[in-house]
């Protein structure tokens, strides 16, 4: 058997969505899946890595399996399935473009990418709306990094925005369900329990924790076609943990109204053709999030002040991709010029970016045969 599984990148937030809305973009991970049948493997969990970096990230990703966050997160479903490993001689060539750690949703991409591989190669047959749940349960690398490093008993801060868009596609709207007490008690299990501790090869037979049904939930939103996305990429890395330790407990009635009023209009804003400037700079302030994570990335409260519709021809809306520190500004044309004016700001603070012009992915996370 040979497959391909694509999954898109992700924009989360788009202003004042915070932990809401997210927008797949043109700018896929690739997982080529093969399976020898063969009688026995030697293989650490039947399952050979082997890993292109195109993202040009200084980090190094892990070709063990038990390690390895997208076969870390496959063995997890496999073994929510009773199937303990991969079966025997699974190949997975893992192609990478999405730069780690910069905002565009590369950990979420790949916890999408663990559930795509998981249900492909134990042939599980789930929806992808299942498939959303035991993305949730591993939540995104904020808490994955934590048991990776420290294997704590912290349980998820979960946030549906980036993993619904890469698995469904498009421009989404997403929330969690208000659950049953019993599936309380189950969507608090500390993510030590999903993903356990490596054990050196070992299996220890252990079944982990499903997750309750229909845990979090998405609404597709219209975008309009003549809106691209250019993503400007600092080289620097700010771990997702760490843009949400920066941010407070609670907040003032009138930030909380501030970003619901703007966040009630985006949809509208960004669906609607033609694309009205004023409207969609309007809808995509932030003072949830953005405010808190500037003191993180030099520039970004000068970039944010000084590039609106009026004083860039072709921009419409600009805002943090995530937890940054891409900057994501939404346009019409211009695209060269609107990139070369936010990468010159960084310049200003000795920080050099590389950019994309993309767009938004519609499709989601898809599997092709060979
Ligand atoms: N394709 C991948 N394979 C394995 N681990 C990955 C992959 N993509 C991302 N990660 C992990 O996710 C981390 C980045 O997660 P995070 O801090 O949430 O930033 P991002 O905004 O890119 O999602 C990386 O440091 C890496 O450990
Ligand atoms: N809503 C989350 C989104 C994190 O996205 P990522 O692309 O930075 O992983 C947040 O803003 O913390």
């Amino acid at each position: 058997m040979a497959s391909v599984i694509k999954i898109p990148c992700s924009s989360a937030n788009i202003g004042p969505g915070f932990d809401v809305i997210g927008l797949a973009l043109s700018l896929h991970l690739e997982i080529h899946v093969s399976i020898e049948n063969k009688p026995s493997s030697q293989l650490p969990f039947n399952c050979a890595i082997t890993y292109e970096d195109q993202s040009k990230s200084v980090e190094k990703i892990s070709l063990d399996p038990e390690v390895n966050l997208i076969t870390r997160v496959a063995l997890y479903l496999l073994r929510c399935h009773n199937q303990r490993a991969f079966p025997v001689e699974t190949k997975v060539h893992i192609i990478n473009p999405i730069p780690l750690g910069r905002g565009l949703g590369s950990s979420g991409t790949a916890v999408v990418a663990g559930v795509m591989l998981g249900n492909e190669v134990g042939k599980l047959g789930l929806s992808k709306e299942r498939l959303l749940d035991y993305c949730l349960m591993i939540g995104t690398l904020h808490a994955v990094v934590k048991s990776v490093c420290a294997f704590t008993n912290d349980t998820t801060e979960r946030h549906p925005d980036n993993v619904a868009a890469s698995l469904f596609g498009g421009f989404v709207g997403t929330y969690l369900n208000e659950l049953k007490p019993e599936d309380v008690a189950r969507k608090e299990i500390p993510l030590s329990e999903v993903l356990p501790a490596p054990a050196g090869g070992v299996d220890t037979g252990i079944r982990p924790p499903e997750p309750p049904m229909a845990i979090g939930h998405y609404r597709k939103f219209n975008w309009a076609p003549e809106i691209k996305a250019i993503a400007i990429i600092p080289d620097f890395v700010v771990p997702t943990a760490n843009a949400r330790n920066v941010l407070p407990e609670s907040y003032s009635r009138a930030d909380v109204v501030f970003n619901l009023q703007r966040a009630a209009l985006l949809p509208a804003a960004l669906g609607s053709s033609p694309p009205d400037p004023d409207m969609i700079f309007l809808a995509m302030q932030d003072k949830v999030h953005q405010p808190y994570r500037k003191t993180l990335i030099p520039g970004l409260t000068e970039i944010l002040q000084f590039m609106t519709p009026a004083t860039q021809p072709g921009l419409l809306g600009i805002c943090l991709s995530g937890a940054g520190p891409t900057i994501l500004a939404l346009a019409t044309e211009r695209f060269d010029e609107i990139a070369d004016r936010i990468i010159a700001q960084f310049a200003s603070n000795n920080i050099t970016c590389q950019w994309k012009l993309l767009e938004p992915a519609h499709d989601g996370a898809t599997v092709t045969y060979n």
